[in-house]
C-alpha cells in the first residue's frame, strides 16, 4: 500500500434479498479500471454469496463465522490489516454486510480504532431498501437500523410496487432518516457516479441517529426466532420432485422464508441450477457448468423466521432421485 493514503470504504446494507449482492455486482462491471477489495459476511455458514458475485480482478474475502457486527474487533479488523499490509494498492473497499446486522459496529470500527481512523475513510453507507417486502421488516430491529445509519437509500424493486406504494415508502422512509439521499432503482441500477466518491458520510447525522455510537461498547442481541440452516447434499435430485417442493414452501412457508438461496444437483439437467428467492419471490436459472475439480452437489441455505429443520430435510429427502 502506499504510505499514508487513505483508503475509502462503501458499506452495502439492507435487509435480507434487498439487492445488495445486485448493487456489488453492478458496481464491479462499472468501474474495471479500480482495485476494489470486496468483503463478504454470510448469515450462516455457506459460501453461496460469493458465487453470486461476478468474478472480477478484485479480491473477494468472506466472513464466514458468524455475524460481522458481533467479530468486528476481530474478523474485519484482521482482514482490513492484511490488505494495508499488501503491496499491490487497493482504491476502494466495500463491504456487503448480511441483510441481518446492525451496521453500527461496522462504522463503529473506521471511527474508534486509531490504526484504522489512519488508514481508510467511510465513503458512504448504501442502504438498499426492498420496496416489495419492506413492509414486512421494519417491527424489527436490524431494518430499522439499517435504514437509519444510512447516508444514501436505494429504495429497490420499485418495478414490483405502484407509484401510491412508492410514495408511502418515500414518506415512511423519510421519518425513519430525513438526513439521506433517496434514489429508486430496480435491480439497483444506478450510475455508480451517484454512489461512491461522494463522500456522504456525516458523522454527526449518525451520532443524532445512535448518540452513543463513539462510546459504546456493542451489545447486539440477535433475534432468536430467526435462524439460518444449510442443507448440503451430493445425491442427485429429481426435477419434478424438486418443483414440487419447491411450489410448496413458496406457497405454505414464504411468509416466514425471508431468504433462501441455493445450489442444485438434478439429474435431468447437465448444468448446476442455481437459485435465490425472497418470501414469495422465487428465481431459477441454470449456472456455469460443473468444473472438473468440482463436486457435484446441491447446497442450500434457508434463513427465516422459526423454521423447522426437520421439516425442511425431509423435503429435502424426498426430492432425492
Ligand atoms: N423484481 C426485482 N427483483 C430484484 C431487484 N433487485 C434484486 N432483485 C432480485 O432479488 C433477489 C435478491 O437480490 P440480492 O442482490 O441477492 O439481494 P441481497 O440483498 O444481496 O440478499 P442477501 O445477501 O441474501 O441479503 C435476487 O433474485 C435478485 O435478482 C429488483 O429491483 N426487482
Amino acid at each position: 500500500m502506499v504510505a499514508g493514503k487513505v483508503i475509502p470504504v462503501t458499506i452495502l446494507t439492507g435487509f435480507l434479498g434487498a439487492g445488495k449482492t445486485t448493487l456489488l455486482n453492478n458496481l464491479l462491471k462499472d468501474r474495471l479500471e479500480e482495485n476494489i477489495a470486496v468483503i463478504i459476511n454470510e448469515f450462516g455458514d455457506t459460501s453461496i454469496d460469493s458465487q453470486l458475485v461476478v468474478t472480477t480482478k478484485e479480491e473477494i474475502v468472506e466472513i464466514n463465522s458468524g455475524c460481522i457486527c458481533c467479530n468486528v474487533r476481530g474478523d474485519l479488523i484482521d482482514i482490513l490489516n492484511n490488505m494495508i499490509e499488501q503491496e499491490e494498492k487497493i482504491d476502494r473497499i466495500v463491504i456487503e454486510t448480511t441483510g441481518m446486522v446492525n451496521p453500527a459496529p461496522v462504522i463503529q470500527t473506521f471511527l474508534m480504532d486509531e490504526q484504522m481512523a489512519k488508514v481508510f475513510e467511510i465513503d458512504s453507507v448504501i442502504t438498499l431498501v426492498d420496496g416489495k417486502h419492506i413492509w414486512q421488516h421494519l417491527n424489527e430491529e436490524e431494518p430499522a437500523q439499517q435504514i437509519a445509519f444510512a447516508d444514501l437509500l436505494l429504495l429497490n424493486k420499485v418495478d414490483l410496487i405502484t407509484d401510491e406504494e412508492k410514495q408511502t415508502l418515500k414518506e415512511q422512509l423519510a421519518s425513519m432518516n430525513p438526513h439521506a439521499k433517496r434514489i429508486y432503482t430496480t435491480y439497483a441500477n444506478v450510475d455508480t457516479e451517484e454512489l461512491i466518491g461522494k463522500k456522504s458520510f456525516d458523522v454527526t447525522s449518525v451520532l443524532k441517529v445512535a448518540p452513543n455510537l463513539l462510546t459504546n461498547t456493542h451489545h447486539h442481541h440477535h433475534n432468536n426466532d430467526i435462524v439460518s440452516y444449510v442443507i448440503k447434499d451430493n445425491r442427485p435430485l429429481d426435477l419434478d420432485k424438486v418443483n414440487k417442493w419447491f411450489a410448496y414452501l413458496v406457497r405454505i412457508k414464504g411468509e416466514q422464508l425471508y431468504r433462501y438461496k441455493g445450489v442444485l444437483n438434478i439429474k435431468q439437467i447437465e448444468r448446476p441450477v442455481v437459485f435465490q428467492g425472497v418470501h414469495m419471490l422465487f428465481a431459477g436459472t441454470e449456472g456455469p457448468k460443473w468444473t472438473n475439480n468440482e463436486v457435484r452437489g446441491s447446497e442450500i441455505v434457508f434463513i427465516g423466521k422459526k423454521l423447522d429443520l426437520e421439516e425442511l430435510e425431509k423435503g429435502f429427502r424426498y426430492c432425492l432421485a
